[in-house]
């Protein structure tokens, strides 16, 4: 029988943030942002091991404590230039069957939900691709010119915007990985192959932190959920 896993890259740096400290170590809440996307995931009863792909000289990790993880976490020092080359190496190092079911998720999106984790899993665990969890786009698109005016507004019927985890059997990743070029997450390598993930409904809680402003936001949510 196919087990579940997750797989988070957490290689980065963080360049937009523009910390010295690597984004996902920054202080959230009272913990490291890791600390949120990890400990949400280990606690998921489905998920057998969470493997988080480090940067091979990450000398941060190793000084938590992850004790209330139950021996479910295994660090990978194997990350690479870019997320894709992470989760492919990270997947490489896992040594997982191929059916296997394997959820990607971003270490930097910290206010992902036990309750949206739980039903992603539900919705897609007899799917024949997999899917990702997306959320319609709410506003209004505008395309700019290269003056930064707009050029004409574009209908956003259909369009959804990617987040994580991202859910898809090991081999058909691994392979669609080792093919791709240039892809932002993972479901883009699957529709390379010519296949079609189901986008499942998630909400904007669960956004991903890029930029200074993306903490206190982060913060407030965590809070609140710890309530
Ligand atoms: N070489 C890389 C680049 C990114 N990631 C991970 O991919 C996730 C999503 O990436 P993003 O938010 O873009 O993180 P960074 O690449 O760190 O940020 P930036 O693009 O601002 O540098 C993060 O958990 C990040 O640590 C990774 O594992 N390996
Ligand atoms: C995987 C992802 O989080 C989905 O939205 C995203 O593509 C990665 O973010 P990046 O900022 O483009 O690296």
């Amino acid at each position: 029988m196919s087990e579940f896993y997750a797989l988070v890259p957490a290689a980065g740096f963080g360049a937009r943030m523009g910390n010295e400290l690597p984004k996902q170590y920054l202080d959230l809440a009272g913990r490291p942002m890791i600390w949120h996307a990890l400990s949400t995931l280990c606690a998921n009863p489905n998920i057998r091991t969470v493997f988080v792909v480090l940067a091979p000289d990450d000398g941060y990790f190793a000084r938590y404590d992850w004790s209330h993880c139950a021996g479910k976490l295994a660090p990978l020092y194997c990350g690479g230039k870019t997320r894709a080359e992470s989760v492919e190496n990270g997947l490489l190092a896992s040594e997982l069957d191929a059916d296997d079911w394997v959820l990607v998720h971003d270490a930097a999106r910290p206010c992902l939900s036990a309750h949206l984790l739980a039903r992603m899993i539900a919705e897609l665990r007899d799917d024949p691709v997999g899917g990702i969890l997306a959320v319609p786009v709410a506003d209004t698109l505008k395309r700019a010119d290269a003056q930064q005016r707009i050029a004409h507004t574009e209908p956003r019927e259909g369009l959804w915007q990617a987040q994580t985890p991202q859910m898809f059997r090991a081999g058909l990743l691994a392979q669609a990985l080792a093919r791709s070029n240039n892809v932002t997450d993972d479901a883009s390598a699957i529709e390379a192959l010519g296949l079609q993930p189901k986008l499942v409904a998630s909400d904007t809680s669960n956004f991903k932190v890029t930029y200074p402003q993306d903490i206190v936001l982060a913060e407030l949510l965590l809070r609140q959920e710890n309530n």
